[in-house]
């Protein structure tokens, strides 16, 4: 791994560590790690030229467990759907990085962590460029038995996390709303 990626990784596990603390449920956090694996992508939005869309990327929600988003310079463009349905923009200083959950981490929580909606807006004439990192787990994930009981019944079976990215890229789900729901939700 690049020195970076790993930085970045470290980010990620120090995040799951505390949620998994904050639940009580730490025991899980080694293995957890163990079946964890690391995906580094870097964008380039170009400027949209006149007449041209400012939708730099379509909103969705990221289909890991949970990413890391950085973006080169202050050039902003990522917007978040709040869970009123309002769309914000981030603000992002050049040392920032942003934790978006994912929709495995949606369903490892029994849906108590919303991953959220974002999608990109290209709003100056500025190229942008931004780095992020998405974490996935090899093999099952599940949620802790300590986060399901009479209150908080069960939301989403088990489901193996590349099956469900198999699901996802086949054309026909691409634009379900929530493809975790429809894959393995109760
Ligand atoms: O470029 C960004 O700020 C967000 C990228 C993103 O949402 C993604 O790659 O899933
Ligand atoms: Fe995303």
């Amino acid at each position: 791994m690049l020195p970076f990626s790993k930085a970045i990784a470290e980010l990620e596990q120090m995040v799951v560590k505390m949620v998994f603390e904050s639940y009580g449920v730490e025991k899980y956090y080694e293995p957890h790690l163990k079946s964890a694996s690391y995906l580094s992508r870097v964008m380039k939005y170009r400027r949209p030229e006149m007449n041209e869309s400012n939708m730099g990327f379509v909103a969705h929600t990221d289909k890991s467990f949970m990413s890391i988003i950085h973006q080169k310079q202050q050039i902003d463009g990522l917007e978040v759907k709040a869970k009123d349905g309002e769309w914000f923009g981030v603000e992002l200083s050049p040392s920032s990085f942003v934790v978006m959950a994912g929709d495995a981490i949606l369903a490892w929580s029994n849906n108590r962590i919303h991953s959220p909606h974002h999608r990109v807006m290209m709003n100056g004439d500025k190229d942008r460029y931004s780095l992020a990192q998405f974490s996935f787990m090899k093999g099952m994930v599940k949620a802790p038995e300590e986060l399901v009981d009479h209150d908080h019944p069960s939301q989403f079976k088990p489901f193996d996390h590349i099956e469900f990215l198999e699901f996802y890229s086949r054309p026909e789900n691409r634009r379900l709303e929530s493809a975790i729901r429809t894959y393995c939700g109760i």
